[in-house]
C-alpha cells in the first residue's frame, strides 16, 4: 500500500482517482507547520502540494520513503528540485491545467486597472458616491506589450485581440510565422517598453527575467503606462515600480504575485494606483480540478512504475541504457546551455552529431538532455528530460540527431549546432579519460575548456596586446582569471578567447571589454 500526503488544499473532485485507488492510502493534512511536516513525511511515498508547502532539502531528506512530489500547478519554486533529483525523487507538475484561468485573471486585472474598478468599489462601499476620481482609459486601439509568449501570454494576447488591442510580443522562442498566425507583432523588450500603453509579463522567474522591468525600462516607458504581473513576483522590480508610480510615469499597476509572499510591509500595496490580488491566478474551480486530476494521474503512474510525462527533474530511461549514457549527461546539458547563451535570435533548429564510442549506444537520452540545456536557459526549471522534445516541438524547433564515423581524433565527440533566426552556432565537446568534460570546438575555432563555472567568451581580432587589455580590465575590477584559452583561424585574423573567472562579471565590466577596438563581442556564460 502506498501512502500519499496532501499538504495543501486540492480539489476533492480532482484527486478522486487517488482516493479511489485500491493500492493508495491518502492523508489530507493542510496547514501543517514546517516541523509537523518534517515529523510525518518519513511515512509517505508521495507528497502532493500547491505553492504553500515548502518542500525543502530537509523535508526531502526526511522523506525516506518518498518517491514523488506532485505540484498541482506550474511553478515549482517551493520545491528544492536539485535536492529531489539528488535523492532520486521525481517531481511532477501540472503545467497545462491552469493556463486559461491565469490568462483570464491577467485580463481581468488589465481591465480593472484600466477602469479603476477596485478603487471605485472600495470608495462606494465606504459610503462615497464619487464619479470624478476614477476616469479610466479604453483598451480599444491601445498597444499591449506581452513579455513571455508561452501558454498564458499567448492566451492573454488572444483576449486582447478580441478587445481590438494591438499586441506586441516578445519571447526568445517566438517566430515570425507563429506571430503572424496569432495576429501579433514580434517586438524586442525595448520596443515594448517604449511603445506599449499596457505591459503584461508572463515569463518564469529566472536569472534572466528577475527585474526584467526595472528603473531603466520604466524611464523609457510612455507617460501613463499600466503594468500587470500575474506571473511571478520579481519579474517587475517592485522598488523601481514604486518610484515610477510616485513620479507619475506609471498610471496603474495590477499585481497577483509579489517578491515576498505574503507581502509584508510592501509600500506598493498602499498606493492608490496599485491593484492587488493574493496569488489568485489559478484559483478557479476549473483550474483546481484540472491540475489536481493531472497531478494525481501522474503520481499514480510513478508509484506503480508506469511511464509518466510531466517529470520536472528525471529522465525516464531503462537502467541498462542509463548506465552507458549517464557519464555524458553533464557534458550534453552544458553544451546545450552554452549555445543558448551565445546564440542570438529565436531557435529554429538543433542538430546533434555523435561520434566515436557514442555511435554504439542509444543516444536519444543525450539529445533530450541537450534540448533541456538549450531550452531551460529561457524556460527555467520547468523543462526536463522528458518534456524537452515536446516543448521544442510546440515551439516549432526541429531537432536532428545523427551518428558519424568521423571521430576527428577523439574517442567520443558530441557536436551540437543551433540555427536561429539570425545565425548558426556550433559547439563540440568530449569526455577525456581522467580529465572529465571538455569543450573542444566553438564554431570553427579549436579550443580546450572545461565547461564549468563562470566563463567569458570573447570574439576578437587577433592583434598584439588585446589579451593583456582584457586581462587588465578584469584585474582592475577585481575579477580573477582562473584559466584562459585562445583559438584563432589565421595570424591576425578572427580569434576567440575563453576565460574562466572566479565570480560573475558585471554588465559594466562586460561593456568596458566590449568597447575595446579589437573586440567583436563578449558574452558571459554561466555553466
Ligand atoms: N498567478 C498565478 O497563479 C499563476 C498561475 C500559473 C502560472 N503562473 C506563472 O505564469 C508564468 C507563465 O506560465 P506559462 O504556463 O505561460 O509558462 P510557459 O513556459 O508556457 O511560458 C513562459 C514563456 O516565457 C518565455 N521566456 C523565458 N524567458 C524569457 C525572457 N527573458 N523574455 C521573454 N520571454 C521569456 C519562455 O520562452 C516561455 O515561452 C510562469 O511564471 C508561471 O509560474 C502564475
Ligand atoms: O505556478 C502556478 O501554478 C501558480 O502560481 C498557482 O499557484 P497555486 O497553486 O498556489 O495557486
Amino acid at each position: 500500500m502506498f501512502k500519499v500526503l496532501i499538504s495543501d488544499p486540492l480539489s476533492t473532485f480532482g484527486i478522486q482517482k487517488l482516493l479511489d485507488a485500491p493500492d493508495v492510502e491518502v492523508v489530507q493534512q493542510t496547514n501543517l507547520s514546517p516541523s509537523d511536516l518534517l515529523a510525518v513525511i518519513g511515512e509517505y511515498d508521495a507528497l502532493l502540494v500547491r505553492s504553500q508547502t515548502q518542500v525543502t532539502a530537509e523535508v526531502l531528506a526526511a522523506g525516506k520513503r518518498l518517491k514523488a512530489v506532485g505540484r498541482a500547478g506550474v511553478g515549482v519554486d517551493n520545491i528544492d528540485i536539485d535536492a529531489a533529483t539528488q535523492s532520486g525523487i521525481v517531481v511532477i507538475n501540472a503545467p497545462d491545467g491552469n493556463t486559461i484561468s491565469t490568462a483570464e485573471h491577467s485580463f481581468a486585472m488589465l481591465m480593472a486597472v484600466a477602469r479603476n474598478i477596485p478603487q471605485a468599489h472600495k470608495k462606494l462601499t465606504d459610503g462615497t458616491w464619487d464619479r470624478k476620481s476614477f476616469q479610466g482609459v479604453e483598451l480599444n486601439n491601445k498597444v499591449l506589450g506581452v513579455i513571455g509568449f508561452g501558454r498564458i501570454g499567448s492566451e492573454v494576447a488572444k483576449r486582447a485581440k478580441a478587445f481590438h488591442m494591438q499586441v506586441l510580443a516578445y519571447d526568445p522562442f517566438l517566430t515570425e510565422e507563429r506571430a503572424q498566425k496569432m495576429g501579433v507583432t514580434m517586438a524586442t523588450v525595448d520596443q515594448i517598453v517604449t511603445q506599449a500603453d499596457f505591459i503584461t509579463v508572463h515569463t518564469p522567474l529566472t536569472k534572466e527575467t528577475r527585474h526584467l522591468l526595472s528603473t531603466n525600462e520604466f524611464a523609457k516607458m510612455k507617460q501613463g503606462v499600466r503594468v500587470i504581473n500575474c506571473a511571478r513576483g520579481g519579474i517587475i522590480d517592485e522598488k523601481a515600480l514604486y518610484e515610477a508610480i510616485l513620479s507619475g510615469k506609471v498610471a496603474g499597476a495590477a499585481f497577483d504575485v509579489f517578491e515576498q509572499e505574503p507581502p509584508t510591509d510592501n509600500p506598493l500595496i498602499g498606493l492608490p494606483q496599485m491593484i492587488v490580488t493574493p496569488h489568485l491566478g489559478a484559483s478557479t474551480v476549473e483550474a483546481q480540478e484540472n491540475v489536481a486530476i493531472d497531478v494525481s494521474e501522474e503520481i499514480l503512474k510513478v508509484l506503480r512504475g508506469q511511464p509518466f510525462k510531466n517529470a520536472v527533474n528525471l529522465p525516464s530511461v531503462p537502467a541498462h541504457v542509463m548506465e552507458r549514457v549517464q557519464p555524458y549527461f553533464t557534458l550534453a546539458e552544458k553544451l546545450g546551455h552554452f549555445l543558448a547563451q551565445v546564440s542570438v535570435g529565436s531557435v529554429q533548429e538543433i542538430s546533434v552529431t555523435y561520434s566515436g564510442e557514442l555511435t554504439e549506444i542509444d543516444i536519444s537520452p543525450l539529445t533530450r538532455t541537450i534540448l533541456k540545456g538549450v531550452l531551460s536557459f529561457h524556460l527555467g526549471e520547468e523543462v526536463n528530460y522528458v518534456n524537452a522534445p515536446i516543448l521544442a516541438k510546440s515551439r516549432e524547433i526541429s531537432v536532428n540527431e545523427q551518428k558519424s564515423s568521423q571521430t576527428k581524433g577523439f574517442t567520443n565527440l558530441i557536436m551540437v549546432s543551433v540555427k536561429t533566426t539570425q545565425e548558426t552556432r556550433m559547439v563540440a565537446g568530449t569526455r577525456l579519460n581522467g580529465y572529465g568534460a571538455r569543450i573542444v570546438k566553438i564554431d570553427d575555432f579549436s579550443i580546450d575548456v572545461a565547461p564549468e563555472g563562470f566563463l567569458l567568451f570573447v570574439h576578437h581580432h587577433d592583434r598584439p596586446g588585446v589579451i593583456g587589455r582584457v586581462g587588465t580590465i578584469l584585474g582592475s575590477n577585481d575579477v580573477n582569471i582562473a584559466t584562459m584559452q585562445v583559438g584563432r583561424r589565421d595570424v591576425g585574423g578572427e580569434a576567440i578567447m575563453m576565460l574562466a573567472v572566479d565570480k560573475p562579471v558585471s554588465r559594466d565590466i562586460l561593456d568596458q571589454i566590449g568597447e575595446l577596438a579589437e573586440i567583436k563581442s563578449v558574452t558571459e556564460i554561466d555553466l
